[in-house]
């Protein structure tokens, strides 16, 4: 038997002055803003982000009067084969209503690449025809940059922005600019890209995404754990077996491949997002919801990890992933990987937290199993396995449901 539970869940209302602004308390949020996404031609623009922004258009938070959108990559497509790519991936995209229509009109697309200066010339020549037509001072408007790209090319892209599309003086405008997960391949070159691009702009004009962060069900976790009895005499060795957390794809790289092959599954799933889960499943009581002191407990778990065992790992490439005419004939990337972590401490020593990731399998899904033991002194001759779990379902529809054990 499945039993749907009703515990206390809360979604935090959207704040609009939050919106683009949590660290920069004292900028206004008014006058012409350009948004940019670096990487227009690619999968993450045209399932999320563009997606994303058409909801925020939707919802009120992006002026007609006040926004322009532009997409900017090196493959070379006019606007409306841009606006063609979108459509069919926005929520009323197939029947094209009004607002689809005025949205999508919003975009333009630039074409140019990622390390010289005659792309980024033409597209702060573009955001400034716009900004000229909307009357706005120079200086006062705001520009953000959404690198929708391989973080390899991270650090000649915030180049390029730097010399020749910032917002030229400061009349309470900005520019800021939001990279996308994994940051970099390794703790080397994450230290590189940060002391990069930390040279070229100040820290609260850049923003860190990794989107597992903003599912609800992942933003509940610290409110299901902390703010319900029912749970925290629970969530510990004591109770717990073990906890799944699984990311389960049934596609595989469908042209993506000049990303992923740099990177491959430990480095596009498990490193960031099923991480950050791993962290708020198995962190302590925040001081507050400072979002400091949210990282502390975070990094108080990363910090309580045993190093992964050889033998605790497993690593797989589907058949057919070479066929991709995007990955190389010679591919030894992985594109599935299980991982067995253990966490050295108070609450978790013994429980093993198993990470999956995997693409082109036979199914979709995302979500966190946690594993209960048995009763002590178990009178039922039932069938155990697979009841007795409380799971949380972030992928493909959100959901949480326990599984009891039943006759
Ligand atoms: N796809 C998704 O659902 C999600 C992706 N992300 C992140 O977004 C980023 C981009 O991923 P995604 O859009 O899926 O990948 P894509 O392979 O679709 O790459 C995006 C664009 O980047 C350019 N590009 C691709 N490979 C290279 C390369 N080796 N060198 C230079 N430019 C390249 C291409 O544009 P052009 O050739 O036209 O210049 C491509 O259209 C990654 O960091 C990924 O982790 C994050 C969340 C979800
Ligand atoms: O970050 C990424 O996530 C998507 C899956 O996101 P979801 O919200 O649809 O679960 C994945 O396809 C992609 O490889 C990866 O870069």
């Amino acid at each position: 038997m499945a039993a749907v539970g009703e515990w206390h869940c809360e979604k935090r209302p959207f704040d609009k002055s939050e919106s683009f602004a949590n660290n920069n308390e004292n900028v206004p949020e008014t006058g012409c803003l350009s948004i940019i996404v670096l990487g227009a031609s690619g999968d993450l623009a045209k399932k999320k982000t563009f997606p994303a922004l058409f909801n925020l258009y939707r919802q009120g938070f992006l002026q007609l009067n006040d926004v322009h959108i532009f997409g900017y990559a090196r493959t070379k497509i006019s606007d409306d084969d841009l606006r063609d790519r979108i459509k069919g991936y926005l929520p009323d995209g197939n029947d094209v209503t009004e607002d689809v229509k005025n949205f999508l009109l919003l975009i333009k697309y630039v074409s140019g690449s990622y390390d010289a200066p005659e792309g980024f010339q033409a597209l702060d020549q573009a955001i400034s025809e716009h900004e000229f037509s909307k009357n706005s001072t120079e200086g006062s408007s705001r520009r953000l940059f959404y690198l929708a790209l391989p973080p390899s090319v991270y650090p000649p892209v915030c180049r390029m922005i730097k010399s020749h599309c910032m917002n030229k003086s400061d009349l309470g405008g900005w520019t800021r600019i939001v990279v996308e997960k994994p940051f970099g391949r390794d703790l080397e070159s994450a230290e590189e890209l940060s002391s990069q691009i930390g040279e070229l702009f100040e820290e609260p004009q850049i923003y860190r995404i990794d989107h597992y962060l903003g599912k609800e069900l992942v933003q509940n976790l610290l409110v299901l754990r902390f703010a319900n009895r029912l749970f925290l005499p629970l969530w510990n060795r004591d109770n717990i077996a073990n906890v799944q957390i699984v990311f389960r794809e049934d596609f595989g790289t469908d042209g993506r491949g000049g990303y992923f092959d740099q990177y491959g599954i430990i480095r596009d799933i498990i490193q960031n997002h099923l991480l950050q889960v791993l962290c708020l499943v198995a962190m302590e009581k925040p001081v507050s919801l400072k979002p400091e002191h949210i990282r502390d407990e975070k990094v108080k778990v990363l910090q309580s990890v045993l190093p992964i065992k050889d033998e605790e790992v497993v690593l797989g490439q589907y058949e057919g992933y070479k066929d991709d005419p995007t990955v190389p004939d010679n591919s030894n990337t992985p594109t599935f990987a299980t991982a067995i972590l253990h966490i050295h401490n108070e609450r978790w020593e013994g429980v093993p937290f198993i990470l999956k990731a995997g693409k082109a399998l036979n199914s979709r899904k995302a979500e966190i199993r946690v594993q209960f033991k048995e009763v002590p002194g178990d009178i039922f001759k039932c069938q155990k396995q697979g009841r007795n779990e409380f799971v949380i379902r972030l992928q493909p529809s959100e959901a949480i449901y326990m599984k009891l054990t039943a006759s």
